[in-house]
């Protein structure tokens, strides 16, 4: 039985590699053609040339299931990848569009938004539509995970709440966070006093969580608090050549203590950096109430907005949708397509090639409507 997020499923999903004599091993930490990986017979360094992909998505990510070679030899090398079951991934701004993959193979992201100050509910339908978009991902995620990639299940966690005057006003907060994410649970949680924090282990337990959140959320100390300080304690060490030199690593993927159920933190920098990329899929999540109206507009590329016959609209004026929400899903829309056309160039090209040829199509529909005629 391994640790660190192991389960059945991947238990049978490893079987082949098993037979092979290979150890299942979970990557913390990725360096330049190598990789540090958790295995039932501790942290190990591995090669990763055999798995180097011509594709940039499938390169050896942090979260990641390998099989790696078993023993002592020198150097140890990862012979395989298993199929991810989702991934964060953020475009980049380079000429290629393909995405950078930040972690993978997710069950939890907690989303920590802080109670010091005024709650942005804004910014915490952002970090929904981020978080959610982690299992959506894109055509590519969904090969490799072999069909449907697994949701992601999101926590809004309401850090510092010791720092609220009192019950009612925290009451009051957590309804407030709790309109804009349906179907999310909302939890209140201090590391001050402790509030809330069996419960979040409990909802963690055994499972990989990602931390997502602005700066000073409180990330750290939520995750130092999950952790515990048997694991804080640990140092991580590594032998590297047998020459008794011990390199100390930073991970990117923490393990929970088994008392407490066991599972994996991951908090990448990478992660911790992100603000809106290609939510799309994303966002019709976060907005789950507003998407559902849609299905009843009478159009189905209604933009709910003065179109007749449109379910949604119709709900902000009977008082169920409150109009907040949908002008939120209306920016956060607005602000990835924004975003995507900025950062993605070949997306950009095809768009203005698509457009010549329109225009070009329609110019000659025309001449051949009207027969031809002179151009001024
Ligand atoms: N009162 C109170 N303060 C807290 C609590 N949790 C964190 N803080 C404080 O909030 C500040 C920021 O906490 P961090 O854990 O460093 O926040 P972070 O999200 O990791 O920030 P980055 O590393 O910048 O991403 C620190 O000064 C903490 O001491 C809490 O439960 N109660
Ligand atoms: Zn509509």
């Amino acid at each position: 039985m391994v640790p660190y997020g192991w389960d059945a499923d991947w238990d049978a999903v490893f079987a082949p590699y098993a037979e092979q004599g290979l150890l299942p091993g979970r990557v913390v930490r990725v360096d330049r053609g190598q990789c540090d990986v958790l295995t039932p017979g501790g942290l190990v360094r591995a090669d990763t040339e055999f798995v180097v992909p011509s594709d940039p998505m499938s390169v050896v990510c942090t979260g990641d299931w390998t099989a790696v070679d078993t023993g002592d030899r020198d150097p140890r090398y990862v012979r395989a990848l298993l199929p991810r079951r989702n991934a964060f991934v953020r475009s980049t701004s380079s000429k290629r569009s393909e995405g950078q993959v930040l972690a993978t193979n997710i069950d939890h992201v907690v989303i920590c938004v802080s109670l010091a100050d005024e709650l942005d509910l804004g910014r915490i339908e952002r970090f929904l539509a981020l978080a959610m978009s982690c299992s959506s991902g894109d055509a590519l995620l969904r090969e490799q995970a072999h069909g449907e990639s697994i949701a992601v299940q999101p926590v809004l966690v309401l850090t510092k709440a010791d720092l609220v005057p009192d019950e009612a006003t925290l009451a009051h907060l957590r309804t407030d966070a709790e309109t804009v994410a349906p179907g999310v649970q909302v939890l209140p949680v201090s590391a001050e006093t402790g509030e809330g924090l069996d419960i979040l282990a409990a909802v963690v337990a055994g499972g990989t969580t990602a931390l997502l959140g602005q700066s000073g959320a409180g990330k750290s100390t939520l995750a130092n608090a999950l952790l515990g300080e048997e694991s804080q304690a640990v140092q991580v060490t590594r032998d590297r050549d047998g020459k008794g030199r011990h390199t100390t690593t930073t991970r990117n993927l923490l393990p929970l203590p088994a008392s407490a159920g066991g599972g994996v933190l991951i908090d990448t920098p990478g992660l911790r950096g992100v603000g809106l990329w290609d939510a799309q899929d994303g966002l019709g999540q976060a907005f789950s109430e507003i998407e559902e109206l849609a299905r009843d507009c009478r159009f189905q590329d209604c933009a709910h907005d003065s179109e007749p016959g449109c379910a949604v609209t119709a709900a902000v004026a009977d008082g169920t949708l409150p109009e907040r929400r949908l002008d939120s899903y209306r920016k956060l829309l607005r602000e990835n397509t924004r975003l995507a056309a900025r950062t993605d160039a070949r997306l950009r090209a095809e768009q203005r090639h698509m457009f010549k040829q329109r225009q070009a199509l329609g110019r000659h529909m025309m001449e051949r409507k009207r027969g031809p005629h002179r151009r001024a």
